[in-house]
């Protein structure tokens, strides 16, 4: 059950792609780092690239910054090239890779098989709108995020209903896709996710 990354003019590199879709404050960063814990993939989050490019105080990091402030989505070659970029500096020591927060919207999930490959396996971390907003409001009081802010939470959260949900439809067809509960715990919903990773072995 292997996906491959093949950069042009270096040998297929053979590695599983894994991929976390979920809305925001559902959980997957906290569900990722458990991951990483556990099975060892390399973990890239989009939104940590993202804001790794606006801390370098770059011409591209301010204009991604604006977008990213009222919760709107970056261009998608900017962040595709990005993972891409992660991936290939990553591919030759990587167990696998982890794929936080992208895609988000179904061409960016077209685009992605295009340029790197297919994923293996989809956890959909599914938690409720009322869920992802009380978690939002409560990190924001200590995250320090320009985006966790009641009206940018607000826009975020229409986002992802309106161009995200429907990436989960465009894989469920392939029999990738496990739904996650992320209602629980944090153990709770790892142990879901623990399961569907093994079932993959
Ligand atoms: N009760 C509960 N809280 C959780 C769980 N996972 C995350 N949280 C809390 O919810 C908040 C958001 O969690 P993140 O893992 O940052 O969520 P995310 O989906 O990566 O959010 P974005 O990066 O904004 O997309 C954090 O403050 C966590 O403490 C969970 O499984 N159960
Ligand atoms: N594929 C992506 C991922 C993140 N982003 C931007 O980065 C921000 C933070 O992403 P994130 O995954 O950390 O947070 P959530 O948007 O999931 O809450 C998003 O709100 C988008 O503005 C994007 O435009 N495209
Ligand atoms: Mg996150």
């Amino acid at each position: 059950m292997h996906s491959s990354l093949h950069v042009p003019g270096s040998p297929t590199i053979f590695s599983l792609i894994l991929i976390c879709p979920g809305g925001p404050g559902s959980g997957k960063g906290t569900q990722c780092e458990k991951i990483v814990e556990r099975y060892g993939f390399t973990h890239l989050s989009s939104g940590d690239l993202l804001r790794a490019e606006v801390s370098s105080g770059s011409e591209r990091g301010k204009q991604l910054a604006a977008i990213m402030e009222k919760g709107e989505l970056v261009p998608l070659d900017t962040i595709l090239n990005m993972i891409k970029e992660a991936m290939i500096a990553k591919a030759s020591t990587s167990k696998g890779f982890l794929i936080d927060g992208y895609p988000r919207e179904v061409r960016q999930g077209e685009e992605f098989e295009k340029k790197i490959g297919a994923p293996c396996l989809l956890l959909y971390i599914d938690a409720k709108a009322e869920t992802m907003l009380m978690r939002l409001i409560k990190r924001g009081e200590t995250s320090g995020r320009s985006d966790d802010t009641a009206q940018t939470i607000k826009n975020r959260l229409e986002l992802y209903y309106k161009a995200t949900e429907p990436v989960i439809a465009y894989y469920q067809g392939r029999g990738i896709v496990r739904k996650i509960n992320a209602e629980g715990s944090v153990d709770e919903v790892f142990s879901q996710v623990a399961n569907a990773i093994e079932s993959l072995q």
